[in-house]
């Protein structure tokens, strides 16, 4: 059996594109690779070793703090190193993000092949720096390679986990003939996106639709409306069966939630985080816009007028979402994880 190192850590977006390529490799022995005390902790569980390293990003401006980053990643190099020795590991994955950088470097330092995954449209700091040591990098989105000149890099999507394609059912007691509207912030949710939605839930509401918001774990006012159309959860284990069952999401442009999105043929009102590097949110959204599958709203210009209308007037035209439903499916890619699997296969 060969044996993987996966390394994915941090959000939703880097560890549930791994977890699908690992549900596709059931011949291999993996071990996975992440931070103490992030989401990974709890999402990998026992499913698999789990090594645990600390990294930090750079962004800092003082020059010793950026010293003392240095020599954290340098150590942390040679643990991993260290772990891809002794555990005869043979090939390392990575979705991008911090945790990258040593995994690639210590498997370049060790001679065993590195995949990079990069799932958003403009690649993170790690993957331009980075993708040099790699054997291939795979894309998310097509238009990615003019980022990366000079590097393989081979576009097959972002994988997800293989619960998005088959039927899920729901266990919200939402009845089978009302309209669907879920909201999605990313896997931490978006306090902002929560609080412009709550202002518009009365007339949705009155409309029929019945509402599934993911709020994440850091709303303080999570809990304040009550309704019996409404349901708010904190986190949600089955996007899944929700996404299949939606007529539509209003979303942030995570490139993890887009693809599940297209997966799952739900049209979609995204609002990107405005903070998120390099305004990557934006170009990912961007794809879905010039697909036809989504409306795109910056979060500075959205008002609460605009997008209780933009929504009563998708839920009052469902020939405009099922147009919109068909688009979506139109930007999928239903084997990346397969790919990527192979790609693995291959470099070992
Ligand atoms: C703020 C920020 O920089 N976020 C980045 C992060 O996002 P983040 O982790 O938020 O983003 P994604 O939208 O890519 O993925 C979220 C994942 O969490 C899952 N989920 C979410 C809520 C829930 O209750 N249950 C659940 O399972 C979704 O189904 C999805 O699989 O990584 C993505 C992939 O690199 C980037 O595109 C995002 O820009």
């Amino acid at each position: 059996m060969a044996r993987l190192l996966i390394a994915a850590s941090g959000t939703g977006g880097h560890v549930f594109p791994a977890l699908g390529v690992a549900e596709k490799l059931p011949d291999y022995e993996i071990q996975w690779l992440g931070t103490p005390n992030r989401l990974e902790q709890s999402l990998i569980g026992d499913r698999y070793p789990f090594h645990s390293i600390s990294v930090e990003g750079f962004q800092t401006r003082s020059p010793l703090k950026k010293l003392q980053i240095l020599l954290g990643l340098v150590n942390s190099v040679f643990a991993v190193k260290k772990i891809i020795k002794e555990e005869k590991i043979e090939v390392v994955f990575t979705t991008g993000g911090y945790i990258a950088s040593p995994a690639i470097l210590a498997a370049k330092l060790s001679g065993i092949p590195a995949i990079l995954h990069e799932a958003n449209y403009i690649p993170g700091k790690v993957t331009k720096l980075l993708s040099r040591f790699c054997n291939t990098v795979a894309l998310g989105f097509e238009g990615t390679k003019k980022y990366l000149p000079n590097i393989p890099t081979i576009w097959v999507s972002t994988p997800v986990r293989s619960q998005f394609y088959t039927p899920q059912s729901l266990d919200l007691n939402i009845p089978d003939n009302v309209p669907l509207i879920v909201i999605i912030g990313g896997s931490q949710g978006a306090v902002s996106v929560n609080q412009l939605v709550r202002n518009c839930l009365p007339e949705w509401l009155k409309m029929g639709v019945y509402v599934v918001h993911l709020t994440g774990k850091n709303d303080p006012d999570a809990d304040i409306f009550k309704h019996p159309q409404y349901i708010s959860l904190p986190f949600y284990d089955n996007v899944a069966g929700l996404l299949q069952r939606a007529d539509l999401a209003v979303s942030r442009a995570g490139a993890g939630t887009l693809t599940e999105l297209a997966i799952t043929k739900t049209p979609a009102i995204l609002i990107p985080y405005p903070f998120a590097a390099e305004d990557h949110q934006s170009f990912n959204a961007k794809v879905f816009v010039e697909g036809e599958a989504a409306y795109c709203y910056q979060q500075k210009e959205l008002t609460e007028q605009n997008l209780k209308d933009l929504v009563l007037d998708l839920i009052k035209n469902p020939e405009k979402l099922k147009r919109m439903s068909q688009k979506s499916s139109e930007l999928a890619v239903i084997d990346s994880a397969e790919q990527l699997s192979k790609l693995i296969k291959d470099a070992v």
